[in-house]
């Protein structure tokens, strides 16, 4: 007999997510399966994580075990799990509203999908929608559910999936757990043969630790991969389970499987993905292990067995040496979770240090995906030097900014007696070179890192030296330091010449004349031994951050937006026709006009390249001052 029968509309937000799912024209509707029968995996391993810490439950007899009955005739699938269970209270909340992950996140994904454009069949696939994907096959879906709390009554849930759903407590007795009963539509009753569902099984749900039943029959493998001996698994084995694991349709890249008996016992298998996943940039919060006691699974996604830049692996350990019952709010100060991060983080990084030499593109393939993530690993000072070992970079020994080095391979290449490591921020590798600050390794023919990343100067900075190199930004770096080496820029433009003693000496006055109109904006203006091309460039006084640097440090300095511009001294190259040019100028009239506006310009022009030059609006006009009258002048000596 039925009691407190109940009928309830979805939230809007389930209706929308429902209106998605029935209509989409997702062809592989059979992760439907998928999504149900890790429901029930999660329900068992809930139960067996409950009784392993002392929890009394109903029914403790049970085999934990999920079965599956297709019924050919009547067009029906029926899933049974002896989990957890759900109370009345439970599977309205549970299966009512939408406060779980899977399905908020694919609706987020979808909003974000739709607004680009995107086909969004291959979100429900990578993400999983949850329970409500059984909507895709199902006409009708009656959940009948037994909590473990044996004061709990059963209860049944059923709904056609389009708009609303019916809840009734039953008087009945039935032994715990949940049996999802699925009315497949007309077009979908192929999910009623055996054969059919055998064969999802195998293929998205081989892996689940308990046994999935077909009569007598155990579906799935059950055995826990990582628990048998290295040399009995097959690569193809690796590959199933990873993407079982992570639903990725490609095997991985990489595979770790180690073994560990001392100082903690623990099996670990992970893996590094060919493709970073988090396409959608989302916070980096999904990261993590899995982690399990003696087989029993504790917690999915544990983030402390495992630094956040070594995020980007995926993959399961499981120790002997916790008790069953460790509560998971401890997990984070429990010595042997420490113990496991630090020998993980040791093997991952022997890993990557042995793919990096025995086979580069492997490793230049994991650095494409992955280096964003890894380069916050220089927070890690215990692995410095093992971090830095396996940074890459762009150069200017390369020819395409596709190709990259190591810091060792730098050092492999540098000038007798060179000391320094050299590096250069910018947007791209345009516009690293026509960095001012590169003239000068570009004439002496000095290698120079090319930073594209924002991080990248972060991790430099906090590496300081490698080899005994120190890392230096190219515009920080001491000239005294590269007078040794010889020029080797051959195809130098004819010979400037050299200066007059009277030109000299007005240059002199000249940058005396720039300091005055400049004023507070420049600490001085001196003669440059560093430019070869440009005009004029600004550097940074000795012992600063890069302006790079200093830009990220205002950005990520939050709060107030800070516009004052760190003051530097502007350096001018002599030999530059556009200076010989002043020196002409000022020459005849030290108060010519001409003069303040050209100064101001090749002041704004290096706040520019630095990126400081916030408002450009007053330099827009002088350049079109400017260009006017050399447009009249130009004229006038053309005779048009
Ligand atoms: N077989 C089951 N036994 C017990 N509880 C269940 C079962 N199936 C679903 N539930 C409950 O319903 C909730 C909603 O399930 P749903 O599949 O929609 O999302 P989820 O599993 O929480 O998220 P995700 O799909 O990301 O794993 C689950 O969190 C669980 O509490």
């Amino acid at each position: 007999m039925a009691a407190a029968q109940e009928h309830c509309e979805f939230k809007t937000e389930i209706k929308k997510l429902l209106d998605i799912i029935t209509n989409s024209l997702y062809t592989n509707r059979e992760i439907f399966l998928r999504e149900l029968v890790s429901n029930a995996s999660d329900a068992l391993d809930k139960l067996r994580f409950e009784t392993s810490r002392g929890t009394e439950v109903k029914d403790p007899d049970l085999p934990l075990e999920i079965t599956l009955e297709a019924d050919d005739n009547k067009h029906v699938l029926t899933l049974k799990d002896t989990g957890i269970g759900m109370s009345r209270d439970e599977i309205v909340r549970f299966l009512g509203t939408i406060a779980h992950s899977g399905s908020e996140q694919f609706l987020e994904n979808m909003a974000r999908e739709s607004k680009e454009n995107k086909d969004a069949s291959d979100i429900i696939g990578r993400f999983g929608v949850g329970f409500y994907s059984v909507f895709m096959v199902a006409h009708k879906v009656v959940v009948t559910s037994q909590s473990y709390r044996s004061d709990e009554k059963p209860v049944r849930w059923t709904s056609d999936g389009l708009g609303s759903y019916d809840v009734e407590t039953l008087d009945e007795s039935l032994p715990r757990g949940t049996t999802i009963e699925i009315h497949l539509k007309e077009d979908h009753k192929e999910y009623a043969t055996e054969n059919r569902i055998k064969h999802i099984i195998k293929t998205h749900s081989n892996f689940i630790s308990f046994p999935i039943k077909m009569g007598e029959e155990t579906v799935n493998q059950v055995t826990a991969l990582w628990r048998e001996p290295k040399f009995s698994v097959k690569q193809e084995q690796y590959d199933e389970f990873y993407k079982f694991l992570t639903y990725d349709s490609e095997p991985p890249l990489e595979t770790l499987h180690i073994s560990v008996d001392a100082p903690v016992q623990f099996k670990a298998l992970m893996f590094i993905p060919k493709k970073d996943y988090d396409i959608f940039n989302q916070e980096r919060d999904k990261y993590g292990l899995d982690l399990y006691v003696r087989r029993v699974l504790i917690q999915k996604e544990n983030k402390d067995l495992l630094p956040q830049y070594l995020g980007f692996m995926k993959g399961v350990v499981d120790t002997e040496d916790l008790p069953l019952n460790i509560s998971r709010e401890t997990l984070q100060e429990n010595r042997v979770i420490a113990k496991i991060k630090s020998t993980i983080t040791k093997q991952i990084l022997s890993a990557l240090e042995k793919m990096a030499k025995s086979d580069p593109d492997k490793y230049a393939a994991f650095w494409k995906e992955h280096s964003k993530i890894f380069k916050i690993g220089y927070m890690d000072f215990a692995h410095k030097d093992r971090f830095a070992g396996l940074l890459r970079f762009n150069s200017s020994i390369h020819e395409s900014k596709d190709e990259l080095t190591s810091l060792a391979d730098y050092i492999s290449r540098a000038k007798e007696g060179q000391k320094e490591i050299y590096y250069i921020s910018g947007q791209s590798r345009e516009a690293v070179e026509l960095n001012p600050h590169f003239e000068i390794f570009r004439k002496k023919g000095i290698e120079v890192l090319y930073l594209y990343e924002p991080i990248d100067e972060f991790a430099l900075e906090a590496v300081g030296e490698f080899e005994k190199f120190k890392l230096k930004a190219a515009e920080n770096a001491d000239l005294k330091n590269l007078d040794d080496f010889a020029d080797t820029d051959k195809d130098e433009k004819k010979p400037v010449e050299e200066l007059s003693k009277d030109d000299s000496k007005i240059l002199d006055r000249l940058l005396k004349k720039m300091q005055d109109i400049l004023g507070e904006k420049v600490t001085e203006v001196r003669l440059s031994d560093r430019l070869t091309t440009s005009p004029a460039c600004l550097v940074s006084p000795d012992g600063t951050m890069s302006s790079h640097m200093q830009k990220i440090m205002r950005l990520v300095g939050g709060g107030a937006k800070d516009d004052t511009i760190p003051p530097k001294a502007m350096e001018i190259n002599a030999d530059h026709p556009l200076v010989r040019n002043l020196i002409a100028i000022f020459g005849a009239d030290e108060n010519d006009l001409y003069l303040g506006a050209c100064i101001e310009q090749l002041y704004e022009s290096s706040l520019l390249l630095e990126g400081y030059l916030s408002d450009p609006h007053k330099m827009v006009n002088r350049i079109n001052e400017l260009l006017e009258q050399s447009s009249g002048w130009y004229k006038e000596v053309k005779k048009v």
